[in-house]
């Protein structure tokens, strides 16, 4: 399949299940690639450094913002996250797909840029399946799932704001329904 080069942005409530989405989405699309972002959270169990993010200080992220090093950044549930400005440019120079896996501060801030991106933000089926999502997924404590159901309601409040809205709720329907996405936007 020949493609367009284009950005896609995607968002969704921690515990939504973009994670499980996106992997499927990048083993069907080889001239997409996923932008590994910077954050100053700590590693889960699972999680390898350059592969699912590059894991860094706060000291380190702050020289990044302060270098201009970021094409966006935010402060998401008490850590930082951003995308690192020269992957998004070499990519999209090159005319290859790029995916951005970034919460809605850091897309309304590419979708006030002249990047042209695709956005779409996931769904979950109800509030209770999200929250027992983030039981079953097992990497954070109480505490930290309360945090992330907290803004997870101001999060979803946004779906509007995004193009495309795809509600994982039967994961195989999912994977298709973004796919579709996927093959349409890039034909
Ligand atoms: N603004 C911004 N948000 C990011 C970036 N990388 C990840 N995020 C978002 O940060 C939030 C928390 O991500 P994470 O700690 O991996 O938890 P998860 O949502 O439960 O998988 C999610 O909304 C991600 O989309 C980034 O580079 N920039
Ligand atoms: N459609 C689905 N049905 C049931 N469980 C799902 C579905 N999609 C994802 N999950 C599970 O929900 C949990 C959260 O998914 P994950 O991809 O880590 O979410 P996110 O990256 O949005 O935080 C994981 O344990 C995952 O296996």
């Amino acid at each position: 399949m020949t493609c367009i080069g284009k950005l896609f942005v995607i968002s969704a409530p921690s515990g939504a299940g973009k994670t499980t989405l996106i992997r499927q989405v990048l083993n069907r699309f080889n001239c997409l690639s996923y932008s590994v972002s910077h954050t100053t959270r700590n590693p889960r169990k699972n999680e390898q450094d350059g592969r699912d993010y590059f894991f860094i200080s706060t000291e380190a992220f702050e020289q990044k913002i302060d270098q201009g090093d970021l094409l966006e950044w935010a402060k998401v549930h008490d850590n930082y996250y951003g995308t690192a400005r020269e992957v998004v440019k070499k990519t999209l120079d090159k005319g290859l797909s790029l995916l951005l896996d970034i919460d809605v501060q850091g897309a309304g801030q590419i979708m006030a840029s002249d990047l042209d991106p695709v956005t779409i933000f996931i769904m979950p089926p109800s509030f209770e399946i999200l929250s027992q999502r983030l039981e079953c997924r097992g990497t954070d404590s109480k505490n930290v799932i309360a945090r992330r159901l907290e803004n997870a309601k101001f999060e979803m409040a946004q779906k509007d704001r995004y193009q495309h809205v795809v509600i994982n709720d039967d994961l195989d329907k999912a994977i298709e329904a973004l796919c579709l996405i996927f093959e349409k936007e890039m034909a």
